[in-house]
């Protein structure tokens, strides 16, 4: 049994990923089929994610098990794993540039930053993360999975303005978007992008974002809706490109 308050991936704002249809996960629940179904889940993941399904399987085992026991992902969140997490991470990755540099802020128990080092294994992924516990955790997972495209740097993002750039910033479960706008902008070089994954109500934060992102110079939001594989819900990715000195 857990004693720790879990703070991790359950704490955040409404998931991306709604309620609707069966997820993955709920493909292998309990039932008369659960081994056909268990392995339809399976065969799905390894379609989707190919070369990198070993490294993602066991990282989803690994969130399952001490990951849980660690608190960073909260008990609720065991047998919905692939559904609510792993596949909403990875929807962010095809928004993705496939070489270059990538700075995941606030990456948690790792998501999506650990799911897209293993899928872009060409992409430096920068997991950028201020409690300690939680970097522990990512420099754990980085050396399980063997990522050598990952490097985990502690504090918040904006202490890392004008550190480095990179090629396109994520967050999930973080903050708002201005607030995003304000924290992951200055980290992108001239032409790089925001690639966020946010909440299905995230049009009412858009407003208030639009300030921030005039004053910093980028260009206009663009919603739109990630697919993974048809029996999980779709994502909300927001893409804001860097135009201004974002300073
Ligand atoms: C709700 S958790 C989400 C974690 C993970 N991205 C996920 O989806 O499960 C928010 C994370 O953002 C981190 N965080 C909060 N403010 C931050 C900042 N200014 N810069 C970087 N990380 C931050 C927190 O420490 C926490 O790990």
């Amino acid at each position: 049994m857990n004693s720790q308050p879990h703070d991790g991936a359950q704490a955040f704002e409404a998931p991306p990923v709604q309620d609707g249809g069966p997820g993955a996960d709920e493909l292998s629940s309990e039932g008369p089929d659960d081994v056909s179904r268990e392995t339809a889940a399976r065969d799905a993941a390894l379609a989707y994610f190919g070369q990198a399904f070993a490294k993602v399987e066991l990282f989803a085992n690994r969130l399952a098990s001490d990951g849980e026991e660690r608190g960073l992902i909260g008990p609720r969140e065991v047998d919905r794993i692939w559904s609510r997490h792993i596949y909403n991470s990875a929807a962010v990755v095809p928004y993705l540039p496939t070489t270059g540099s990538v700075a995941d802020l606030g990456s948690g128990a790792g998501l999506p930053g650990i799911v897209i080092a293993a899928m872009l294994p060409s992409v430096q992924v920068m997991l950028i993360e201020p409690m300690e516990r939680r970097c522990t955790w990512l420099g754990e997972m980085s050396d399980a999975l063997e990522l050598s495209n990952v490097e985990v740097k502690r504090g918040r993002a904006e202490e890392f303005h004008g550190a480095f750039e990179v090629d396109a910033v994520t967050a999930r479960a973080v903050a708002s978007l201005d607030k995003l706008a304000r924290i992951g902008l200055p980290l992108l070089r001239e032409d790089g992008e925001l690639v966020l994954l946010k909440g299905r109500n995230v049009e009412r934060e858009v407003p208030a974002a639009r300030k921030v992102l005039r004053r910093l110079g980028a260009g206009d939001p663009t919603i739109l809706r990630a697919a993974t594989i048809p029996v999980v819900e779709d994502t909300v990715v927001v893409r804001v490109p860097r135009r201004g000195s974002a300073r």
